[in-house]
């Protein structure tokens, strides 16, 4: 579903490339996490895959369309297939809960019946029932994720790009969240994540790939990656 071709990025102030001859695939409903050091490139193969940045050379195709030489309007119907989770939750604080996610849904264009009977499902499924009036800042960081995990997948993607998703929870906050990651993917979405979390990569057997320096280092199948070994 995901296709990289000898994909490279250079961003325009650097004389080295964020990412290098680049050839990976990610088939539907995976789930793959992506490792390495910082700056190794993890963020920007997120960037690349939401088309939040464009490819110096190579191809990039979801679903068989070359993200190079969408049109606008393509665009947005791209990026509405997927859905971002962020490190900083990224939360509009003057909206509630239930008004952060319902928005997902209005910027899209969704019916009010449809935000009515979507969003309080999805923030029930995300464990936040009985939260829709909070507003951001009266709410935990494992709770704030999980509003932004609940208006990731409220529009329904095909994939979720999730980038350090639990870089600011504590260990049980940041169990729970993958925990959560791990049942959206059992009901058919492909979810990727990048993070420096490795013992939590370990636990999840999943596929991992592991970048250094812009290059893919290893793609390891499910079950088969342990960071004892491989020093990152
Ligand atoms: N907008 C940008 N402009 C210029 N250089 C950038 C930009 N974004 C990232 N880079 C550079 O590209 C390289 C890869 O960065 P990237 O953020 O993809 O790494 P990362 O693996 O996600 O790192 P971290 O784990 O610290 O988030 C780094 O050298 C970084 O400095």
């Amino acid at each position: 579903m995901i296709d990289f071709k000898q994909a490279s990025k250079l961003y325009s102030n650097r004389t080295q490339p964020a990412v290098s001859n680049i050839s990976l695939q990610v088939d539907r409903g995976e789930f793959v996490f992506f490792v390495g050091p910082s700056g190794a490139g993890k963020s920007t193969l997120i960037k690349l895959i939401f088309r939040e940045q464009a490819l110096t050379s190579g191809e990039i195709k979801i679903e068989g369309r070359d993200l190079s030489i969408l049109k606008e309007s393509e665009l947005l119907s791209h990026r509405r297939k997927i859905g971002m989770v962020f490190q900083d939750y990224r939360l509009l604080k003057q909206k509630t809960v239930y008004e952060n996610v319902a928005f997902a849904l209005e910027v899209i264009g969704r019916s009010p019946e449809e935000i009515r009977s979507k969003v309080p499902a999805v923030l029930a499924e995300v464990g936040l029932a009985g939260k829709e009036k909070a507003f951001p800042t009266e709410l935990s960081g494992g709770e704030q994720q999980r509003v932004g995990i609940a208006r990731a997948i409220v529009k329904d993607p095909l994939i979720i790009l999730a980038d350090e998703p639990t870089g600011n929870l504590d260990r049980d906050n940041a169990w729970q969240i993958m925990e959560l990651f791990e049942a959206i993917n059992r009901r058919g979405t492909t979810v990727i994540i990048a993070t420096h979390a490795l013992d939590m990569v370990e636990h999840m057997k999943k596929r991992v790939v592991a970048l250094e320096n812009g290059l893919i280092i290893r793609d390891e199948r499910q079950g088969s990656y342990s960071y004892e070994h491989k020093c990152i």
